[in-house]
């Protein structure tokens, strides 16, 4: 049975310091949370709480069908020819469950708590009537509110929702985003069923592994895997840096305090230090150095492949998809390794409710979705995504817009042994604040926004 920390949950604090549950959101429901932390620390009983999420028999819980594997295929691109797309898969974000009235969050945007489960359920009902069945769906994190620890609810929200999912047979893969790090710890979600790494793709040599400890179990909750020749996805966590979810003596902890508190603030054009990085907020998290160079690992693999590869995290990378202070702790060091990989088409994310989109410099898509919580009633936010052989297109549903990524032409010469050429290496010195030991050696010279 996983170990359960102690402690009072940052969200009720803010919202009960700011006042902007209780004046937005029914004062019943809330006046439990209040007199919770005026008599104890708030969710001091969330031990208790949990008592009652099944834990461990992952299998039970979703689905055990394996993506279907097609026959090797030789994917030309331009010269697709086929209507039909070579597989489907479904995209979610932010569903923030709650046995709760709607109200106003704290962004004065409006919440639709239980809605959110109805939008869950109508975005499976359609999923299931798609005319090519989906493969897989990526959900994006952010499955039930935080709110939902403060109110004693973390293990009944969550087999509300994983209920709900069980409705459809094809395997879900889900982030952790911070409303996970809210209700539960890293411990037990390693042990929950939001813990999807059992459908990961066997880690070769030469891509990296996932380190695990006896203390944490997870150091960084990220995968890889590949449902059809030729393309692999890749789930990241931005919250591998981050001062939720870890014992206050955890060493990832510190770490991530460190970082937070500015003492790896990032540089600016000219290398000094920037202070004014808004993204450094508790709600946010970030990258660490072993994780990305994991990510360096698979990428590399899939570049020497030539495989289309779409990453999904909970928290935006590229500042013109989200506000600011929505971004990962080190946005700069993920896009800068993702430009130097060929392979990546897009990033998917979360987080940012409203959601956005662009097209960077280097061709990558970002998308990141609009958030299932803030979809009023007649509207809702999902997608279903046709995979083709020279392009992915995103049909969206209710307020997310449908796009297509249409897929980069592979750089000329080897690549594959330096994917930086010199100009870019010559680009991003510098811009990595938590330097990865590959990192150190590839780069040469101050990074500049332009790379952004
Ligand atoms: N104006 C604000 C409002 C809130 N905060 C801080 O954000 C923390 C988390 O807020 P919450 O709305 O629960 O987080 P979500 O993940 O649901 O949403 C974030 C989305 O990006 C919004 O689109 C809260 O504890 C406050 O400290 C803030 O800084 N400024």
């Amino acid at each position: 049975m996983a170990k359960t920390v102690k402690r009072s949950n940052p969200l009720c604090l803010e919202g009960a310091r700011q006042g902007w549950v209780t004046d937005h959101i029914n004062p019943v429901s809330f006046r439990c949370i209040i007199e919770k932390r005026v008599v104890k620390p708030v969710c001091a009983s969330r031990v208790d709480c949990m008592t009652s999420v099944q834990t461990g028999n992952t299998s039970k819980v979703l689905s055990s069908k394996r993506p279907r594997m097609a026959e090797q295929i030789n994917i030309e691109e331009g010269k697709d020819g086929t209507q039909q797309p070579y597989f489907t898969f479904g995209v979610i974000a932010d569903v923030q469950y709650a046995d709760r009235p709607d109200g106003i969050s704290g962004w004065r945007t409006m919440r639709f708590y239980r809605q959110s489960l109805l939008h869950l359920r109508q975005a499976i009902d359609e999923w299931k009537t798609e005319d090519i069945p989906l493969q897989f769906v990526l959900q994006l994190g952010d499955i039930i509110d935080g709110c939902n620890a403060c109110l004693c609810q973390s293990s009944n929200a969550l087999q509300v929702v994983l209920k709900e999912i069980k409705n459809i047979d094809v395997p879900f893969h889900h982030i952790w985003g911070n409303h996970e790090l809210l209700n539960f710890d890293r411990i037990f979600l390693a042990d929950s069923p939001l813990n999807t790494m059992f459908i990961a793709d066997e880690q070769k040599p030469g891509m990296g592994t996932c380190i695990s400890n006896s203390t944490d179990c997870f150091n960084y909750y990220a995968y890889h895997f590949s449902p059809f020749p030729n393309f692999r996805f890749i789930l990241v966590d931005s919250y591998d840096l981050s001062v939720h979810g870890r014992d206050f003596s955890n060493p990832k902890y510190l770490e991530s305090s460190d970082y937070l508190h500015g003492n790896y603030q990032s540089k600016d054009s000219e290398g000094s230090k920037d202070y004014s990085s808004p993204q450094l907020k508790e709600f946010n998290g970030g990258f660490s150095s072993e994780q990305l160079s994991w990510l360096h690992n698979v990428l590399k693999f899939s570049d020497e492949r030539r495989e289309r590869v779409v990453i999904a995290g909970h928290i935006p990378i590229h500042p013109k998809t989200t506000l600011k202070t929505c971004l990962a702790w080190n946005y700069i060091d993920m896009l800068t390794l993702i430009h130097s990989h060929p392979s990546v088409v897009c990033y998917l994310a979360g987080h940012h409710h409203n959601g956005g989109y662009h097209k960077d410099s280097h061709g990558v898509y970002h998308v990141t979705m609009e958030g299932v919580i803030e979809s009023p009633a007649g509207t809702n936010a999902f997608a279903t995504v046709s995979v083709y052989g020279d392009r992915m297109v995103l049909n969206g549903r209710g307020r997310v817009k449908s796009r297509v990524f249409h897929y980069q032409k592979w750089p000329l010469g080897n690549f594959t042994k330096s994917p930086l050429s010199q100009e870019t290496a010559e680009k991003i010195r510098g811009a990595v604040t938590v330097l990865p030991t590959w990192a150190k050696k590839s780069f040469a010279t101050p990074y500049t926004q332009s790379m952004v």
